[in-house]
């Protein structure tokens, strides 16, 4: 039996799952870590915790699933996109924090390229838009703001990656300073459509090429573990962002398929085969790239979903475990009225609206947690409606079903209202944890453990399929009642 180790960083915690070649996990670990929120609209993480971390869940895992580690066939890694992590090439120490994909302080930054008149040629090159959620200001101000770092840049001292690259890096002991197209994709410096780090936008973020990794496709060679780490040199194979992992997981390998992944943030992505522009605001991105072959996808990014979960739980403390938010849900039945617009860190797609903060309205001296909570579940709902309809306009065909994963899809009343407020089929895999999958089948296509993305999709089984239930009139009147409170928050509705 060959088995693969995935690596799933995510926002909110740190998941090693050895699965074995049928695609069953056999044993895994998982840890949650420290948010930094040092200012209003920052978002740190420190990355060496995230790299002890994963070193332990990895050896945990192992342990877990009594495997060894020369049994691995290879490790996927899959991982928090967007987050910018900057460290010395001679000792491995990160000059700084992290910057998470969340955080905003250069949405100033970002302001002033698109007064200036650069939001085209970025849009073009790159298919994202200048938002402080992509690494590049995230770099460039890590480059301005921490003492002596653009110099060390320029001369080569430092290395820059998103977390995945990082995390190769440690495992290889600095031997491989590589990404993947998907992560690449997701930096405002890579060119979607040629392939490579653009000159022009590393220019335009003033970044030196020194710091840069190399890009590799999602599956192939990546270099191997040091034998001490885990007890033998294993292949690192596969490498993706885990909105795309899931996308591979998801087994969405034809044109018009859709998957959305529920964990701190929500990410709906769209397979379009070849590259499609938004005219609504949504992103266009790699979506995989096999043997030079790139697959495009379209995304819709929301930057807070179970983020808002934790919130009412560690914010307010309404409830102590978000597994409670079901029950309440229930009993509530809907939330009455009442909206919360998550916009706590700012708005993604469509609205884009990095000033935007949070509103809580509708309230009433009936409304109680229930209503507070099932608002918190609803308003992931909606966001994705808002996702949804976007992705229909910009394709001109409204997709039937759409396949959900992530922690917060466990919640069956979650689900069931996904598809009410959608009007369209949910479908929910027997593996939720299709993001640390979808790294896993890259890992086993890149030491051709799998033969083809067939040979992937056949694996795929549904464990419930969520039909919508409520009228057209009621699913109308509710999503113009979420459409009203966002318009209450966001500066720039948009289409406007
Ligand atoms: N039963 C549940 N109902 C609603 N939200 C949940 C539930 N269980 C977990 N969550 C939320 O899911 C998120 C964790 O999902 P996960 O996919 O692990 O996130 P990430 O990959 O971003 O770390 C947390 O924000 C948590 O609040
Ligand atoms: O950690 P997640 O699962 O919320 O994913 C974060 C995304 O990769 C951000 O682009």
């Amino acid at each position: 039996m060959s088995y693969i180790l995935s690596i799933d960083q995510g926002t909110t915690s740190s998941r090693a799952i050895v699965f074995d070649s049928s695609g069953r996990a056999c044993g895994q670990a998982q840890k949650e870590f420290r948010q930094h929120f040092p200012h209003d609209g920052w978002v740190e993480h420190d990355a060496m915790e995230i790299w002890n971390d994963t070193l332990a869940l990895c050896q945990q895992a192992l342990r877990n699933a009594r495997v060894e580690a020369r049994q691995l066939a290879a490790i996927g890694i899959t991982n928090q996109r967007e987050t910018t992590v900057l460290w010395d090439r001679r000792t491995g120490d990160p000059l700084a924090k992290a910057i998470v994909w969340q955080d905003r302080r250069t949405a100033s930054a970002c302001q002033s390229l698109r007064d200036a008149g650069h939001e085209d040629m970025v849009r073009n090159k790159t298919g994202l838009l200048l938002d402080p959620y992509f690494s590049a200001t995230k770099l460039a101000w890590l480059l301005d703001n921490v003492p002596g770092a653009r110099p060390r840049a320029e001369s080569g001292e430092l290395a820059f990656g998103t977390i995945d690259c990082w995390l190769l890096w440690q495992l290889t002991r600095g031997k491989v300073h590589a990404t993947d197209a998907t992560n690449a994709s997701r930096t405002l410096l890579f060119n979607i459509h040629e392939q490579v780090w653009d000159t022009a936008l590393l220019e335009l973020f003033d970044i030196p090429a020194a710091v840069l990794p190399e890009v590799r496709d999602s599956a192939g060679e990546f270099g191997s573990t040091c034998p001490e780490l885990l007890g033998a040199a294993v292949p690192v194979a596969g490498i993706a962002g885990d909105q795309q992992a899931a996308l591979v997981g998801q087994a969405c390998f034809q044109p018009g398929m859709v998957k959305s992944t529920y964990g701190t943030g929500c990410f709906m992505v769209m397979n379009t085969g070849e590259a499609v522009e938004s005219h609504n605001r949504l992103l266009t991105t790699v979506g995989y790239r096999l043997n030079g072959k790139t697959t495009y996808a379209l995304e819709g990014s929301i930057f807070v979903a179970g983020a808002a979960i934790q919130w009412l739980r560690d914010g307010l403390n309404l409830i102590r475990d978000a597994s409670e938010t079901e029950a309440l849900a229930r009993r509530a039945g809907s939330a009455g009225g009442v909206y919360l617009v998550p916009a706590f860190t700012g708005l993604g797609a469509p609205w884009w609206d990095p000033h935007a903060r949070g509103a809580l309205l509708g309230l009433t001296r009936d409304t109680g947690i229930a209503e507070v909570v099932t608002a918190g579940l609803e308003a992931v709902c909606y966001q994705s409606r808002d996702l949804l309809d976007a992705m229909a306009a910009d394709c001109g065909t409204r997709p039937t079903t759409l396949r959900v994963d992530g922690g917060m899809v466990v919640n069956n009343w979650l689900s069931q209202t996904l598809a009410d407020v959608l009007g369209v089929c949910v479908d929910r895999p027997m593996v939720t944890e299709t993001t640390a999958l979808g790294a896993a089948y890259l890992a086993g296509l890149g030491v051709g453990l799998y033969d083809s993305l067939d040979a992937v999709a056949e694996q795929w089984r549904c464990e419930r399929e969520f039909t919508p239930l409520l009228e057209e009139g009621e699913r109308q009147r509710r999503y113009q009642g979420w459409r009203e409170a966002v318009a209450r928050v966001c500066q720039s509705p948009a289409g406007e």
